[in-house]
């Protein structure tokens, strides 16, 4: 699935315009995913459907739900802007930008300086990057490009052997360990078990994927997980705000 993503990328970068730059601020998600007052930290993805998933939620307006996941306490918004495989778009990052006060983590395959560029363009105030998709000398000069432009990243690996390949060259500020098996689609929260142990205490460590009850969140937490990254068990509510309200419950207790 990576590889056939990757390659309707390459066709979109060869005819990608940029946009008309974002004027406004910037914001560090880091600062947002490790700040006081906010117990259990999320990133609150806007995805309407995935290839794993198809449509996920039919009744879709962007703006509407990023803001009721703002109402609802979200630390930051995750938007998918892919087209093709999660029927995203790019504008609705830069609309949700203009309306809420949060972090906003841009959702795609970046594998090009260009797509760097589009992102600051847009208003990102931070981008994914995939291990799985970059050699990691690319992926830390993507990294590097990205927090020369005011961008921070969000480094997402998959195994404990990925990050280490990852950490023989740069150890990134917030590291996402993904517990989707990126070719069966299944999820398992021992993926951040198994590899949680392994992430330096001076990066933050984001949980990523089939994260649904606050117990799930309870487990990932002890493993060392500072923050939760959770689309579809959200986006299936009816209210998405109160679904973040109670995904944060009590559970989550911060050393500080
Ligand atoms: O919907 P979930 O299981 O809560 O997962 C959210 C997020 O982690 C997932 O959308 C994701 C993680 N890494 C990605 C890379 C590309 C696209 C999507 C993703």
């Amino acid at each position: 699935m990576l590889t056939k993503i990757l390659e309707t990328k390459k066709e979109e970068i060869a005819s990608l315009t940029i946009p008309d730059p974002y004027q406004g601020e910037r914001r560090s998600l880091k600062a947002y995913l490790t700040r006081r007052g906010s117990q259990a930290h999320v990133i609150a993805e806007v995805k309407k459907a995935s290839p794993s998933k198809g449509v996920i939620r039919e009744d879709f307006n962007p703006l509407e739900i990023a803001l009721s996941y703002e109402s609802g306490g979200a630390d930051a918004i995750s938007v998918l802007t892919d087209v093709t495989y999660f029927q995203g778009n790019r504008e609705y990052l830069t609309e949700i930008k203009k309306h809420v006060k949060i972090p906003v983590l841009r959702k795609d395959f970046i594998v090009d300086p260009l797509q760097v560029e589009e992102s600051e363009a847009l208003g990102a105030d931070a981008i994914l990057l995939i291990a799985a998709a970059l050699e990691p000398e690319k992926l830390k000069e993507l990294y590097d490009l990205a927090y020369n432009k005011g961008m921070e990243c969000l480094v997402e690996v998959h195994s404990s052997q990925e990050l280490e390949e990852l950490m023989n060259v740069f150890t990134p500020e917030i590291i996402g360990v993904n517990n989707r098996d990126l070719s069966t689609f299944v999820t398992s929260l021992e993926v951040t078990e198994k590899t949680g142990s392994l992430i330096p205490a001076e990066s933050v460590f984001v949980s990523e994927s089939g994260i649904h009850e606050p117990k799930d969140l309870e487990r990932v937490a002890k493993a060392g997980a500072n923050a939760v990254l959770v689309g579809e068990s959200l986006m299936r509510q009816r209210d998405p705000g109160e679904a973040v309200k109670r995904l944060k419950g009590e559970t989550l207790h911060d050393e500080d």
